[in-house]
């Protein structure tokens, strides 16, 4: 190999576009250089270490922007499987790390490996999440990977809860990929790169972007305008991360340990609806108070819910949200808990003129049946529902287990999945 070639050390580069570099190489094409990464010499940009015991954008603390990508893996060949994942793992790494994921210079007769839109942004802290649905490890009855056996017994697809009008293109997925950052663009273009890198191997099923408001103080607000989060468990909680958000290895699927399940919830908010209900009522409905985030029976965003004292709900209704999610009655109370991490999302028009807009629900957990599914029944029991339920209607999403961290340079997202 000349010297040219070895100064053109691609990443993520597959068999294909390797042959094409090579072609162009010998065919004197002139080459390419796209300006540095201005981002990664600054000091301002903030970046986290993709490497660890679990990965990041579980506990990290909620960037301002996120893009979560479901893909299908449309090869049913296991080693190319492997490979996109060893392939992601290294790209994750270079994009977290702020950095582009080509070295230059590049050959011109070839499309750029990098997308470029990111060249001069801080990254952003940015996080990329990657997470595998039921169908990797058995689709329509076919073990395509000769994984059927090591697909962890919580693992089902997303069911149907009363009142949810799931659609198949916004639902499920084999993969699902989760990029936050402080930045938009950041998101977008790791997903389109790892996107990009993956054809021939998986398309895109479904993606959907999310957003907070970049410089509120204090708890972050939804689109119904209360404060969403402030019953979450603290991310320093390292008790409350063991017991009811990492997966150990005694649960089951011992190559899920340090992983999570991830619940993705697609939820459509009929705001214009939601506006003309009166302020009590959308008070009561909720169960805290609009401004200040308070319980209804209490004066600050953090004082606890006498809900005992209350038995007939005269003060937080019964079937207000945060009763129904977390009645605090029951030793289920604790075990139960998930850690929230959704965004808002605000999107064009419906077909029928509607304001598309809506909150990306997320949360993750250790227990799938026993926490997020627990809590999701109480709210869509028909006997007793949600009265917020009035006003959503959930389209997509779907369960997916969060791999474990990769620990070192060198090891791949799933690695142990496979030995
Ligand atoms: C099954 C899980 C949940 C879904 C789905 C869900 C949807 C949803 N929630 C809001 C707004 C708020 N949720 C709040 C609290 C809250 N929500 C859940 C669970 C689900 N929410 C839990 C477990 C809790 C905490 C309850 C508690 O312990 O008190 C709140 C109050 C503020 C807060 O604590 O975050 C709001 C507001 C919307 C708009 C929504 C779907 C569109
Ligand atoms: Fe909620």
């Amino acid at each position: 190999m000349s010297d040219k070639m070895n100064r053109r050390a691609f990443l993520g580069m597959t068999a294909a576009g390797a042959a094409g570099v090579v072609l162009g190489e010998l065919m004197g094409k002139a080459q390419h250089v796209l300006p540095t990464n201005k981002a990664t010499a600054s000091t301002n940009n903030q970046t986290l270490d993709f490497y660890g015991e679990h990965q990041t954008g579980v506990v990290t603390p909620a960037q301002n922007f996120a893009n979560v990508a479901a893909f299908d893996i449309t090869t049913n060949d296991v080693k190319e499987l492997q490979t996109l994942l060893k392939q992601w793992t290294e790209m994750a790494a270079t994009l977290m790390a702020g950095k582009p994921l080509a070295v230059e210079p590049q050959d011109g007769a070839f499309p750029p490996t990098d997308t470029g839109e990111q060249i001069g942004l801080d990254t952003g802290k940015l996080s990329i999440t990657f997470a595998v649905g039921a169908t990797l490890f058995e689709k329509d009855g076919v073990d395509r990977f000769g994984l059927r056996s090591r697909k962890p017994a919580g693992l089902t697809e997303m069911p149907i809860f009363h009142k949810d009008s799931l659609e198949d293109q916004l639902t499920h997925g084999d993969i699902v990929v989760q990029a936050c950052s402080d930045d938009p663009m950041v998101c977008f273009h790791a997903i389109r790169n790892l996107s990009k890198a993956s054809r021939g191997v998986a398309h895109l099923r479904w993606q959907q972007t999310g957003q907070l408001g970049v410089k509120s103080q204090g708890t972050k607000r939804n689109l119904f305008g209360f404060k969403d989060g402030t019953a979450n468990p603290s991310l320093l909680d390292e008790a409350f991360m063991k017991n009811n958000v990492w997966i150990n290895a005694g649960d089951g699927a011992s190559w899920l340990a340090g992983g999570t399940y991830m619940v993705v919830r697609r939820i459509q908010m009929r705001i214009e609806t939601w506006d003309q209900q009166s302020y009590s009522d959308q008070e009561e409905i909720i169960g805290r108070q609009k401004v200040s985030g308070a319980p209804m029976d209490g004066k600050n965003e953090f004082d606890t819910p006498q809900f005992a004292e209350d038995p007939k709900g005269e003060v937080t209704p019964l079937d207000s949200h945060i009763r129904l999610s977390n009645p605090r009655t029951g030793e289920n109370s604790e075990r139960e808990r998930i850690l929230r991490r959704g965004y808002n999302f605000m999107e064009n028009l419906d077909s029928v003129g509607r304001m598309s807009a809506g909150l990306l629900f997320v949360c993750f957990n250790r227990n799938l049946q026993t926490q997020f599914e627990s809590i999701q029944k109480r709210l869509t029991n028909p006997n007793l529902p949600d009265k917020m339920l009035s006003y959503t209607e959930t389209k997509g999403g779907g369960y997916f287990a969060v791999l474990p961290g990769v620990p070192r340079k060198g090891a791949y997202l799933g690695q142990a999945l496979f030995e």
